[in-house]
């Protein structure tokens, strides 16, 4: 109820007739009276709106205003009177055709019981609509019932609909929507991103109707239909009620119209987050038709709602791969993260994560662990310069890469010249070959190293530990670390086990073997 009746309600008390004249005042359609009272008053608003030439109503003077059912054109008398039901139970809110005279509107009433301290009185708040015709008939309004239905069903369909079915129920909207024009089919094209080409990419058509869908399908509308295009593209709607009438300078769309048994067309343009997206029309083949306003608008709503689809769908869709490019980038990062720079294998933090990891899972059914370091790898830096230096860094650990690939394992770059390779489940006699493996494979890259101590190739030393002798990552790092310091000083180019006897003394003692 708009706030202009609670002004009289929150009034001190006037005077009764100084109430009534300020609800006359009131610049709104009212109908007034005082409680129980029968003399029924109107706004000077209402009166001008219904040419009257009265304000004051009695039963010596009726009020000419009569009230009809909106949906079954019957009369609202006696107890159904709008009047009486404001008065009986105060509170109206109600849709009906008020008469008056020979005009006829749609309206709303709504009443308010209010007081200015001695008198109660009912008003009730008349808001005009658009004319009743009075050669509507029932069927009419009813069809226009019928009509608001269809759209709002169409607006549900089309507000939920997920991206899957969206098409589906695109083509479902416009079938419903055709069948309620008793036209014979109804599209919806969309223009290519420079506007040059059209896709017909929904169709509904009547039953024994031939589809053009498949057939229209990247058609330079410019060239082909350059009527068309100009006036769907400025006008935003092309309206044809008979294509026989179209003018010369449309010749190619009224052979193309003809073409498809085309004799009236109507397309409105569609618009996506403010862009021209395409259009939708619907066509009858029967004969001509001569397009109402009704029509024009109605076909421009079921536009607007599929256009909100489509631009809720474009929006979720665009959001998703926004997400995705995330996801994607989130996983880069994570790669790189885990990566050395250098040798592109594992880093330091990536093997002490996945030595955690592994010993929790694993342990039990054997656990070993391989540090490789570069023999003599300053004296290789200092001879052939750090590039070099890198250069086998990188070869060195691809090998290792292979090898740890090969066995489930993974190699790490532990620091500087130091590698390490987990190898998981596998106990101390195929670690070892693991390790040989590793010799062979360093080997094999056959890099010169004419100052080397031992041969005049790069060669590696490897430390070996297992978890069998280990209580932690940590004494198995050091235990491995350990065996390496040993390979180191049995003079390099060796492998060297986490010494029996003391992997004997089982995971008691943290080996520090060094
Ligand atoms: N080129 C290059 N050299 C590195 C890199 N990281 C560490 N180094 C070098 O590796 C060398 C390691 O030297 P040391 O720890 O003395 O060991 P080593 O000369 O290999 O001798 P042993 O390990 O006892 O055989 C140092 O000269 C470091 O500068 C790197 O990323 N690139």
């Amino acid at each position: 109820m708009p706030a202009l009746l609670d002004v009289g309600a929150g009034l001190p008390g006037p005077m009764t007739n100084n109430y009534k004249n300020l609800l006359q005042q009131l610049p709104s359609c009212l109908i007034f009276k005082q409680k129980n009272s029968s003399t029924l008053y109107l706004s000077d608003v209402l009166t001008q709106h219904l040419s009257l030439s009265q304000t004051t109503f009695s039963d010596d003077v009726p009020c000419p205003i009569q009230f009809y059912c909106g949906r079954t054109g019957d009369a609202l008398t006696g107890d159904a009177s709008p009047l009486v039901i404001a008065e009986h139970h105060h509170a109206l809110c109600q849709q009906v055709v008020l008469q008056c005279g020979a005009r006829r509107f749609y309206s709303h009433l709504q009443s308010k019981l209010v007081s200015d301290n001695d008198t109660a009185w009912l008003v009730i708040e008349v808001t005009l609509n658009q004319p009743y015709q009075t050669h509507q008939t029932l069927s009419a309004w009813q069809e226009k019932l019928s009509f608001s239905m269809m759209l709002s069903a169409i607006s549900t369909r089309l507000i939920n609909a997920r991206d899957d079915e969206a098409d589906s129920l695109i083509e479902q909207s416009l079938g419903t929507f055709g069948e309620y024009l008793k036209a014979q089919r109804c599209y919806l094209f969309c223009f290519s991103s420079d506007n040059a080409l059209m896709d017909n990419t929904h169709e509904w058509v009547a039953p024994g109707v031939t589809p053009f869908k498949d057939e229209l399908q990247q058609v330079p509308v410019a060239e082909q239909l350059p009527y068309f295009d100009t006036v769907i593209k400025q006008d935003h709607a092309f309206v044809v009620g008979d294509v026989e009438e179209l003018p010369a300078t449309a010749a190619l769309e009224k052979a193309e119209f003809q073409r498809e048994g085309i004799r009236a067309v109507l397309c409105v343009a569609v618009h996506v987050n403010d862009d021209l997206f395409g259009f939708i029309g619907c066509d009858f083949l029967t004969g001509p038709h001569c397009w109402t306003e009704h029509e024009i608008k109605s076909i421009k709503l079921i536009g607007e709602m599929v256009s909100e689809t489509l631009s809720s769908i474009t929006t979720r869709q665009s959001l998703q791969r926004v997400q995705q490019e995330l996801l994607q980038a989130n996983a880069r990062l994570k790669v790189l993260v885990n990566l050395d720079g250098l040798t592109h294998i594992a880093n330091r933090r990536h093997f002490d994560e996945t030595l955690e990891t592994q010993w929790r899972s694993i342990a039990e059914s054997g656990l070993s662990l391989l540090f490789i370091d570069v023999d003599n790898f300053k004296h290789y830096n200092d001879n052939y310069g750090h590039q070099a230096g890198d250069e086998v860094l990188q070869a060195i650990a691809c090998v290792l890469d292979d090898v740890a690939d090969s066995l489930n394992g993974l190699a790490a770059r532990y620091g500087g010249e130091e590698f390490a390779i987990i190898l998981p489940g596998q106990q101390h006699k195929e670690a070892t070959t693991a390790a040989s493996r590793v010799m062979r494979a360093v080997s094999t890259l056959n890099i010169a190293f004419a100052s080397s101590e031992k041969t005049d190739r790069v060669t590696v030393s490897i430390g070996l530990a297992d978890s069998m002798s280990a209580t932690s990552p940590q004494s198995l790092i050091n235990q491995a670390d350990a065996a390496l310091y040993k390979a180191k000083q049995s003079g390099r180019n060796t492998i060297v086990s986490f010494p029996t006897t003391q992997r004997a003394s089982n995971r008691m003692a943290t080996g520090a073997y060094r």
